[in-house]
């Protein structure tokens, strides 16, 4: 149990600056929360009036119901894990003594602290053999997943993360991106995660706060909303173009009606199937996984469809992915229809185009768009 919550929080700063306003939120326990806005609307001001790194000016900022300013920080800080940009490790420790750090701290005798550091560096996915090298001798990457271990150490119910992963190129990114969504499924702590990139909002947040300058709180909504309803011109312009093909990522697939009868074995006479009526056939092998597409007007003259040259693919997970990747799987294919496969790749059956019209105007009527 952490929950968080904002009430009427206002900070202003010695000379004046309001950095945030009246900000009143609630941050759900168990969920990642994304606080994103462009510079300088106060997200990180914001964050850190959490573990009291900075005090808010008015108003109360409750950890289950208990206003922070009546515990003392070192205490208040024990269960609240704290993640940066480039991490910010000691530079004089080793990559085991970084995150050991605390669970030391809180008293562990050194073996106990130095196991449970390497099982976190294990789970954030770094190559135990970096353990004994110093910051400087990682990556950007690796550092950041090392932040993100220390972070972790004391098991804290809190993780606060201040643009995490900002200076990481966009392949590393991605990859941390994941793992945090990995982890966060299987750990489910209270995140506040701050970035000023609306893709990785997104991408990572059960909810996502958008802020405008000035530390108003413009939109309180899960992605999937936010992009199919932005509160106002600000959400809707911060939210970018291809707002509505992004959207289609939190569409499940599971509304799209498959047919079953485009699907042949390889192992079928090419004269079987050269009266039917329908343009391409999607030829599956012996485990019933995908081979291709077949085009019938350009089938040779006789043999079976495995002496054909199947055409390239596109495939989604049927009730895994999204209507997103369902659409981007009919451009993969000359048929411009989709394969949909289970999660062992086997194939379910066809997705028409016709049958992701159906699904993308339900989409497109439900938005009120
Ligand atoms: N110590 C300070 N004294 C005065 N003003 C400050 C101080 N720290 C931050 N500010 C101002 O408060 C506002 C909010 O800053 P904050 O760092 O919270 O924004 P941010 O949304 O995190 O920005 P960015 O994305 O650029 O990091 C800004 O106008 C900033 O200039």
């Amino acid at each position: 149990m952490r929950m968080i919550t904002f009430d009427g929080v206002t900070k202003r700063y010695a000379d004046g600056t309001v950095a945030v306003d009246h900000l009143s939120l609630e941050v759900p326990t168990g969920e990642i929360t994304v606080f994103v806005g462009p510079s300088g609307c106060g997200k990180t001001t914001s964050l850190r009036m959490i573990n009291r790194m900075i005090d808010a000016t008015e108003g109360r900022i409750l950890l289950d119901g208990v206003d922070v300013k009546t515990i003392d920080p070192p205490t208040l800080r024990r269960g609240i894990g704290y993640v940066i940009q480039q991490a910010g490790l000691f530079p004089h420790r080793k990559i085991v003594d970084n995150v050991a750090t605390v669970p030391h701290l809180l008293g562990w005798d050194r073996k106990k602290a130095r196991d449970r550091a390497m099982e976190l560096l294990e789970r954030v996915g770094l190559d135990l053999k970096l353990a004994d090298r110093y910051p400087f001798q990682l990556s950007g990457g690796q550092q950041q997943r090392v932040g993100v271990a220390r972070a972790l150490a004391a098991d804290p119910p809190v993780l606060l993360m201040d643009e995490p992963f900002s200076a990481v190129d966009p392949i590393v990114r991605a990859s941390l991106q994941e793992e945090l969504l990995r982890l966060q499924a299987e750990l489910n702590k209270t995140i506040v995660f701050v970035t000023h990139d609306i893709d990785e909002a997104v991408k990572l947040g059960d909810r996502v706060a958008v802020l405008r300058v000035g530390g108003h709180l413009a939109q309180l909504d899960a992605p999937s909303t936010l992009l199919a309803r932005p509160a106002d011109d600000f959400v809707r312009e911060f939210l970018g173009r291809d707002r509505g093909i992004r959207r289609l990522s939190f569409v499940t697939d599971e509304g799209v009606r498959l047919r079953t009868d485009l699907t042949v074995p390889a192992s079928a006479e090419i004269s079987s199937v050269r009266d039917t009526a329908e343009p391409w056939l999607a030829v599956v092998d012996e485990e019933n996984r995908p081979l291709g597409w077949v085009s019938v007007k350009d089938l040779p003259e006789s043999g079976t469809l495995a002496d054909a040259r199947p055409a390239p693919y596109g495939t989604f997970v049927r009730g895994r992915d999204s209507l997103r990747a369902a659409l981007d799987a009919t451009l993969l294919s000359p048929s411009r229809s989709a394969i949909a496969v289970d999660d062992s790749g086997r194939v379910e059956g066809v997705a028409t185009r016709e049958a992701l019209d159906e699904a993308l105007d339900k989409v497109a009527g439900g938005a009120g768009a």
